[in-house]
């Protein structure tokens, strides 16, 4: 199921902030303190010629360490901007944020993630900042292309990749420098089916072999919840429910027939 073509009516159903958070990944993983934090975010795109555009309102989140989160809602509605906010692209009007570090944003479009000719140079790309022997370069990236699936295309030219798998040499790159949060934008929106299936499964694949990442994962595809731990529902620049993935969706479900019945009464 996909909300990217819903639109629902703002507010037409208030519902609380769930507050409590899952306490264990849905792989057994106890949780350990929190990764991202948000408080009270706002912010607006300030424009010279129009009025300025309000899009984040009064939104907090928590994710705790070492889990899988997801942020979901109709178009339009803030995620992409939360997520920037998050990883220090765009800084809040108001509001305070705190993610642990470091912490790697990985946009949407495949392309736009690979710059060097072969996987295992790209992977090992973002290590040449920091001064390490060459054994560790080659153990670090042997590791990240391992945890992404991909160990047998080291050698293998970035141009005969397919976008899921340039998706996740970008992942392994941030794995390889140590990354603690991955910050996800609508990964598998330009991908095949199996395509989105090989990223979102290396994503919890990552999480599943590590106790120190933590990743949100921004979507509209409601069956992706099934790998995450916990999510965050948007509606209209604001956070309406946050808390356990199979809470999250029957929320969402239940909202979406509540649309549907009212413009088909
Ligand atoms: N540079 C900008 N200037 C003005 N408004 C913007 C700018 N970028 C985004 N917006 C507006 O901010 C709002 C939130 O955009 P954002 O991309 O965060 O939403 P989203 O939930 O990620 O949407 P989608 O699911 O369609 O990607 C939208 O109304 C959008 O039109």
């Amino acid at each position: 199921m996909n909300l990217s073509s819903l639109s629902f009516t703002p507010h037409h159903l208030v519902a609380p902030i769930y507050s409590s958070l899952p306490t264990k990944t849905t792989r057994g993983k106890s949780v350990d303190g929190i990764a991202i934090e948000g408080r009270n975010l706002n912010f607006s795109f300030t424009a010279r010629q129009t009025k300025d555009v309000h899009v984040l309102r009064d939104c907090s989140i928590r994710i705790p360490s070492g889990q899988f989160w997801m942020l979901l809602g109709p178009n339009g509605c803030g995620k992409s901007t939360l997520l920037k906010i998050l990883a220090g692209l765009f800084t809040p009007t108001s509001g305070t944020v705190y993610v642990k570090e470091p912490k790697s944003f990985v946009f949407q479009n495949p392309d736009h993630q690979v710059v060097m000719p072969t996987v295992d140079s790209d992977v090992a790309f973002g290590l040449g900042k920091i001064n390490l022997a060459d054994d560790e370069v080659r153990s670090r990236v042997s590791q990240a292309l391992h945890a992404v699936g991909l160990s047998d295309y080291m050698k293998r030219s970035v141009q005969t990749l397919s976008g899921g798998q340039k998706q996740r040499v970008a992942i392994a790159g941030a794995l390889a420098e140590a990354c603690k949060v991955l910050l996800l934008d609508e990964l598998t929106t330009f991908l095949d089916e199996t395509d989105q299936v090989g990223v979102i499964k290396a994503v919890r694949n990552c999480l599943d072999t590590s106790e120190e990442v933590t990743a949100l994962w921004v979507t509209h595809r409601l069956e992706e919840l099934e790998y995450a731990d916990g999510a965050i529902y948007m509606e209209d620049g604001k956070v309406v429910m946050q808390g356990d993935a199979a809470s999250i969706r029957s929320f969402i479900e239940a909202r979406q027939s509540a649309y549907i019945n009212q413009i088909n009464p």
